[in-house]
């Protein structure tokens, strides 16, 4: 590849639809662009080189096929974004870029990176006089072209230095802001697009449980059902996700069928939403219409059990005759309602996080930067910033004055929803996930009592009492036979 005189603004590794894109983005900013993405000898070779003669052609990109060529390419201090699979390959490359590297320089990770591996590359960054921004990218192809949700975090003083670039390239939202702010230290950045990719899968549930009892219990066309979605697209449900399922049920493919209906009940996962219920367990916080669409999705990949199971228990659905208008009324606030519930359990994993790791995370620009550009783009997210930014601080995002509001307008449709679906034989797993959630925060007594009871009973565990102050723990010999030794009081 050519070389040239003059320096590139930026660097950017993986040209793959994220990087391509991206890099697009970046020149039809201005940014003069250096781009470059590894040859297997018979496996990936031309790539660049396509690229360049290709989509990049007659812009201000520059290809290179050679790691030493490409850093030295890019202006000092140099802004290098990796956009490749996340896990072994980022390790890998920084193996490779670490040689060519000079004091200050700066490398982005903009892939889908686990936080922990983010913390562990920022400090090996900069123990090696490197800067390392952990930026979590969310827009899919069009949102890399056109505009994305950028959200960085890591080494602090490279923000002034790739702030320009990466604002520049983000979707900015109805009031000009754009979608792209300085998240915090470590893997905060990628924590905040772990758990934004959570949320992704918790609305892509909803919204197929809403798909499902549409068409299954009401029995509507694929005409009706996205006029359905358009219209709740024009409401407060209005966002990315609900406008493209308008879509998708709309089209047709070339047979002139509705490719929706042939495509194979099977649902993949890339590791996001799993790991934001691994992480939400480990800081002790219910995540629960998340680790559901995340079940629910390793539920459908059975499908042969699946199949297997629906011969031996044959689901009864009624042949009733709905009020359509009724029901669809219902679904709406089935799923408007467990929307804000997921929101809230996501947004109150955040608010323990940034507590936990000390990162003091700005929860209403999270909000914010999530309106335009990502996959969860929505304007309900201007009330939920609008909430954060309240002088006084909700304790939790369902008791918001507006969202309390809300919820009480939406509950009677909701669980009525649930329960006919219920009755009906009809899985709702998300929404009834978080209508249980719902009424369990809204219990100021549960059955925990019995819980600590048999844990103390059976392994001498010790419990709290009502008729003492909190903080006591007490063991009970239960049997009359056991000792009066306890087992220590933690929580894990
Ligand atoms: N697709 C999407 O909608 C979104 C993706 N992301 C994230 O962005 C990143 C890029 O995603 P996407 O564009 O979809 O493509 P992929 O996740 O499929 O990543 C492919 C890119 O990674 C490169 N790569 C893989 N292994 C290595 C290695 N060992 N060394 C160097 N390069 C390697 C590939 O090079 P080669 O061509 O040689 O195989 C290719 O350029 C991922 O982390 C993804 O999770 C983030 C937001 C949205
Ligand atoms: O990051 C994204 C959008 O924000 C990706 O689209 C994400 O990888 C999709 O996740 P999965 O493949 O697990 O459904």
């Amino acid at each position: 590849m050519t070389k040239k005189e003059q320096k590139t603004d930026i660097g950017l590794i993986g040209l793959a639809v994220m990087g391509e894109n991206l890099s697009l983005n970046m020149a039809d900013k201005g940014w003069h662009v250096s781009v470059y993405n590894r040859t297997v000898p018979g496996v990936e070779e031309g790539v660049v080189e396509r690229f360049v003669n290709g989509r990049a052609k007659g812009k201000s990109i520059e290809g290179y096929t050679e790691i030493p060529d490409f850093v030295e390419s890019i202006s000092a201090p140099r802004k290098i974004m990796m956009m490749v699979r996340a896990g072994a390959a980022v390790d890998q490359l920084m193996d490779q870029l670490f040689p060519y590297l000079s004091p200050g320089d700066i490398l982005i990770d903009g892939g889908n990176s686990n936080y922990e591996d983010t913390n562990r590359r920022v400090a090996l960054a900069e123990s090696k006089g490197f800067r390392f921004v952990g930026a979590g990218v969310s827009g899919g192809e069009e949102g890399a072209l056109n505009g994305a949700s950028i959200m960085p975090g890591g080494s602090v003083t490279a923000w002034d230095e790739v702030k320009p670039i990466l604002q520049s390239i983000a979707a900015r939202a109805a009031d000009g802001t754009p979608c792209c702010d300085w998240i915090g230290p470590a893997g905060s950045g990628h924590f905040v697009k772990m758990i934004h990719n959570g949320i992704e899968y918790g609305d892509m549930q909803l919204i197929a449980e809403a798909y499902w009892v549409m068409k299954n219990l009401l029995k509507l066309d694929n005409e009706e059902m996205a006029s359905v979605f358009a219209h709740w697209n024009e409401g407060k449900l209005r966002s990315y996700l609900i406008e493209i399922t308008a879509n998708i049920l709309r089209h047709k493919d070339k047979t002139g069928g509705y490719l929706i209906d042939k495509i194979l009940d099977t649902a993949g996962q890339k590791g996001t939403g799993k790991w934001s219920v691994i992480n939400a367990m480990e800081l002790g916080m219910p995540l629960g219409l998340i680790a559901t669409a995340v079940f629910e999705r390793s539920l459908s990949a059975q499908k042969n059990l699946r199949e297997a199971a629906s011969k031996q228990f044959v689901c009864q659905h009624s042949q009733v005759v709905y009020n359509k208008p009724e029901l669809v009324k219902d679904i709406y606030s089935a799923l408007y309602a467990s929307k804000l519930v997921s929101y809230a359990q996501g947004f109150a994993v955040l608010q323990k996080a940034s507590e936990s790791f000390g990162w003091e995370l700005d929860l209403a620009s999270i909000a914010r930067m999530w309106r335009g550009g990502c996959i969860i783009r929505s304007i309900f997210l201007n009330d939920i910033a609008a909430a954060f930014e309240a002088q006084q601080k909700p304790k939790h995002l369902l008791l918001a004055p507006y969202f309390k509001e809300e919820i009480q307008q939406l509950l009677s449709g909701w669980k009525h929803l649930v329960a006919h679906a219920m009755k009906e034989e009809l899985p709702v797993p998300a929404f009834s996930s978080a209508l249980n959630y719902f009424y369990s925060l809204v219990s100021s007594k549960l059955p925990a009592n019995m819980i600590q009871a048999q844990r103390d009973y059976f392994g001498a565990h010790t419990f709290e009492r009502t008729d003492e102050l909190r903080g006591q723990f007490f063991h009970e010999n239960w049997t009359g036979h056991g000792g009066d030794t306890k087992s220590g009081t933690y929580n894990v």
